[in-house]
């Protein structure tokens, strides 16, 4: 790795690098470094799009988005599914993973193949070997909706990293430290999109500020994020 490629691929990090970052081999099949433990692969889910969004509409037919309340009671302005053994959701309980859809009161449908398959190459490319996801959460973003700063960790293994793909208008994805007072940097987010992070990374704070106001020929003005964890809920 030349110091050129580098540079050239960080959007705003520098007070973020590390000496680490230039000899690591962590993540060495990465396209773009945001720090040693995340990576973003620019567009690249494009190639797959057709299969993706039919599993998508799929999926979405026996659980479709639905909003769910914060243990606060405040409704979230994102909607959510979820497929894979384990479906994140809130309610004035608590979050946590469930393996029954409080919706339907079945189980969520299967996670597809090709997102399992996807989501395992995309980690393994980014220096997570053996990644395993057993949940997979979909939220989309109306116009207007955002996530406010939150670190992921209501799973039971946080050795495994978070997946993130990201599908239709871009977004500014907040990326902050490992407190929530940290500043932030925005990593911008477009269609096709795989984000990983993981490692020293995998609790820092994130969110998303913004959803452009555009318009996907595949998902027309809703942003679809979809993010792949390992839960390992052992009371299945
Ligand atoms: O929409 C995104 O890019 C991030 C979503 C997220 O952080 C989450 O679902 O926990
Ligand atoms: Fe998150």
């Amino acid at each position: 790795m030349t110091i050129d490629n580098v540079v050239g691929t960080i959007e705003v990090w520098l007070g973020f690098m590390t000496a680490d970052l230039f000899s690591s081999t962590q993540n060495e099949g990465c396209a773009e470094y945001f720090s040693e433990y995340t990576c973003l692969f620019r567009g690249g889910l494009l190639s797959r799009m057709d299969d993706i969004i039919s599993e998508l509409e799929n999926l979405l037919l026996s659980e479709p988005f639905r909003r769910v309340v914060t243990p606060a009671g405040n409704l979230m302005s994102v909607s959510m599914s979820s497929c894979g053994a384990w479906g994140w959701t809130s309610d004035h309980a608590g979050y946590r993973y469930v393996s029954i859809s409080p919706a339907t009161g079945m189980p969520w449908p299967d996670m597809p193949v090709t997102f399992y398959q996807l989501a395992v190459y995309f980690a393994g490319q980014a220096g997570y070997h053996d990644f395993k996801p057993d949940s997979c959460l979909i939220n989309c973003y109306r116009p207007g909706s955002i996530m406010g700063l939150h670190q992921d960790k209501d799973e039971a293994d946080l050795s495994a990293p978070v997946v993130s793909f990201s599908l239709g208008p871009g977004a500014e994805f907040m990326w902050g430290g490992t407190e929530r007072s940290m500043p932030w940097h925005t990593i911008h987010l477009y269609h096709g999109d795989v984000l990983v992070w993981g490692g020293k990374d995998r609790l820092r704070f994130h969110g998303v500020r913004r959803v452009l106001p555009e318009w996907n020929p595949w998902t027309g003005d809703c942003r679809i994020n979809l993010t792949f964890r390992k839960t390992e809920q052992s009371n299945l």
